[in-house]
């Protein structure tokens, strides 16, 4: 009994306050959540144009015979525009996202001492808490998160599962798979509107491929002038998947140095390339930096899955993107998320380890 109180204690001093709970005192905001500089400008951001918006690609006409090529040239002016597009047509029906959202809620909702049981271990990855400080002085994001390995199912750290709502692990199971086949449509979909072989950036990723799930949940903030849902960032993933909030937006991508709105389409999931495509495809796709606002009313909750190659898998550009009018734009890299959450803090991107000076 002793010995499980004193852990419990480390994990709460690990954690800090949650931002759930920092919400409930919204007169005294820790500094480390403002950003002096903010602004309105962080809600005042654009909303593209219709004609110039994000595209939104059907994946049904993307892998039927009669309708792929066009759809797959939409896809190829969407990654090399916006490094993302919006994905309808996945096969997942609205009553299933609806269900994914809400066991999502549901642990968010339960009561501290039930989170708690799941909370990140020190130094672990995978768990529930908030935003992991890693440096001095960091800004903190306006979150609360579950970070989660689901794909290998077996590598998973069961110890921080949710077994609460009892429908969770089913649900993300289910959730999981379908992503899985979607991952492999989407990286086939991507080489082939590159006109490389389809199963190239499949290969890349090599076997021992893995997915990690992220819930982000975004307490309703008093200060959205001047706190940050997630700070400036860009994915270290091959590919992400985004379930948006099906009513409350929050998603921003900076693009030819403004930052951008991403819509609400209640039902598409948001793909974007990651590092790791931006490196394979020598640039032609760039992973978009991306960052997420809040609301002073609304709470605001996202699912992003990310797939990951092989950590032993030396990644490099595809060697048929590289040629005179081209060069190798991007050194070989192994291992990119080891390197990835020391740049993304200190507000670096990891990127620039592996991008060629021309
Ligand atoms: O919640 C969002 O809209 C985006 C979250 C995100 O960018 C991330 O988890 O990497
Ligand atoms: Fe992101």
């Amino acid at each position: 009994m002793a010995e499980s109180q004193s852990l419990a204690s480390v994990e709460l001093q690990i954690l800090g306050k949650t931002v759930q709970e920092l919400a409930l005192n919204p007169e005294n905001l820790p500094k480390s959540y403002i950003h002096e500089q903010g602004g309105a400008g962080f809600r005042d951001a654009l909303l593209p144009s219709e004609s110039e918006g994000i595209p939104v690609v059907d994946l049904h006409l993307l892998t039927s015979p009669s309708t792929a090529q066009q759809e797959l040239a939409k896809l190829h002016y969407a990654l090399s525009t916006w490094g993302c597009f919006q994905a309808i047509n996945h096969g997942m029906p609205s009553s299933f996202l609806d269900k994914v959202r809400e066991v999502s809620k549901q642990f968010f909702d339960l009561p501290k001492e039930e989170k708690q049981k799941y909370a990140r271990e020190p130094n672990g990855l995978e768990g529930y808490g908030n935003d992991q400080i890693l440096i001095q002085n960091q800004r903190l994001d306006w979150t609360d998160r579950v970070y989660l390995k689901v794909q290998p199912e077996d590598q998973g750290n069961l110890k921080v599962w949710p077994q609460k709502p009892n429908e969770f692990g089913s649900t993300i199971f289910e959730y999981t798979k379908n992503l899985k086949l979607l991952t492999e449509v989407t990286l086939k979909a991507i080489a082939n509107s590159l006109n490389l072989e389809k199963d190239c950036f499949v290969k890349e990723c090599g076997e021992k491929d893995t997915m990690f799930l992220r819930l982000n949940y975004y307490p309703a903030c008093p200060m959205p002038d001047h706190v940050l849902g997630v700070k400036p960032h860009a994915d270290g993933s091959s590919i992400t998947f985004l379930l948006q909030d099906k009513e409350v937006e929050g998603l921003q991508i900076l693009k030819d140095n403004h930052w951008f709105k991403v819509p609400i389409i209640p039902d598409a999931l948001v793909i974007n390339v990651g590092d790791q495509i931006e490196i394979m495809s020598n640039g032609i796709f760039q992973s978009p930096v991306h960052r997420v606002v809040v609301n002073a009313e609304k709470e605001r909750l996202t699912l992003a899955m990310f797939h990951i190659p092989d950590s032993e898998k030396v990644i490099k550009p595809v060697e048929k993107l590289v040629n005179e009018s081209r060069p190798k734009l991007y050194r070989p890299v192994k291992d990119y998320v080891g390197l990835y959450f020391q740049y993304y803090q200190q507000g670096r991107r990891p990127i620039e380890a592996s991008k060629i000076e021309l």
